[in-house]
């Protein structure tokens, strides 16, 4: 099994601080439509394996209702807290910005969080909200109660309007990024600015948006090195410093995805990849907002 003592690397970010090339998540399966208040004992059992396997940096949201799950799986694990890196997301109450992490704060029984995101950016209605609501994040990172703040989701054009007035640049856009949907121009734009890339949905291939046009040469791949095609998809993202957000109930696929830091993909396989996955579009996540916009 790979274990805690497989090391996980870091990517620096534009504000100095640093991040785990691979995150846990705790949407998705976890993800509750109903009442929030009933707990999901599945969730904690998994984060706290996560954690215990040397997953410290783990994905949440507001919206997921599984920051109490989360915040429980924290203190159960026992990691100190400098060495985990705990994310959350606003959305539901994106109205009351500060009002919304004070909550997650208290959901997750933690005094700051290392990255706060806006999950989206359909929630604005015009370019002085959208600063407007970055202004807020900035506040929140002054006063400590972040480390980071970024958003999710975002297109170029979101960007252009917070960096028309932005104090603090947004360290990181997590968004859907596998081969089936490489966002070229988008990272483009990310690595001209200093953003970092967080993917999430980098399993799309072999999960819901398969079978396709990488899957032979993800087999070989995975052959050659010994691991999953998975496995291929994970260090795919991180060679290109871009972070990916998995999960899994499984706590052998948990470990078995930490093989993708023991070896190293180079650039012709990279772009075997990118050009097989080029040949096949698929969104997985946000179609009801997003559908229209293809493959940007
Ligand atoms: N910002 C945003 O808008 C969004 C953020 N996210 C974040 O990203 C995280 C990662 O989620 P997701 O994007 O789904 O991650 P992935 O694409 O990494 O998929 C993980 C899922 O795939 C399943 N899986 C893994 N390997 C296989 C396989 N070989 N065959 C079939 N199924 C497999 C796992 O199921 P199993 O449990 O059975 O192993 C798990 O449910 C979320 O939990 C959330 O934190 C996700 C969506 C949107």
């Amino acid at each position: 099994m790979a274990n805690i003592h497989t090391p996980i690397p870091n990517l620096k970010l534009n504000d100095g601080n640093s991040i785990p090339m691979i995150g846990f998540g705790t949407g998705t399966a976890w993800y509750k439509s109903g009442d929030e208040s009933k707990i999901d004992q599945v969730c904690i059992d998994s984060a706290v394996s996560a954690q215990k396997l040397g997953y410290y940096h783990l994905d949440g949201a507001e919206v997921y209702k599984t920051e109490t799950e989360l915040g429980t799986a924290i203190k159960e694990a026992k990691i100190p807290r400098e060495k985990l890196y705990v994310t959350t997301k606003v959305i539901s109450n994106i109205s009351d910005i500060p009002g919304a992490l004070a909550t997650s704060l208290k959901k997750l029984q933690l005094s700051y969080v290392d990255l706060y995101l806006i999950h989206a950016p359909f929630f604005s209605d015009s370019k002085a909200d959208h600063q407007h609501k970055w202004k807020q994040m900035e506040d929140l990172k002054e006063q400590g109660l972040t480390k980071s703040i970024g958003v999710s989701n975002y297109f170029t054009e979101h960007l252009d309007f917070i960096f028309e007035t932005c104090k603090i640049p947004p360290a990181i856009n997590q968004i859907e990024f596998h081969p089936y949907l490489q966002r070229t121009e988008l990272i483009k734009y990310h690595k001209a600015k200093g953003i970092a890339t967080e993917a999430y949905g980098p399993l799309t291939p072999v999960t819901k948006g398969g079978p396709g046009p990488v899957d032979d040469i993800l087999a070989s791949l995975a052959r050659k090195y010994g691991v999953n095609p998975g496995e291929i998809l994970l260090r795919w993202c991180i060679d290109q410093d871009i972070v990916p957000i998995t999960t899994s109930g499984k706590e052998q696929r948990l470990s078995d995805y930490l093989r993708a830091m023991t070896f190293k993909l180079n650039p012709k396989e990279i772009q075997q990849i990118n050009e097989a996955g080029s040949q096949k579009h698929f969104r997985g996540f946000w179609n009801h907002k997003l559908a229209a916009e293809d493959h940007r």
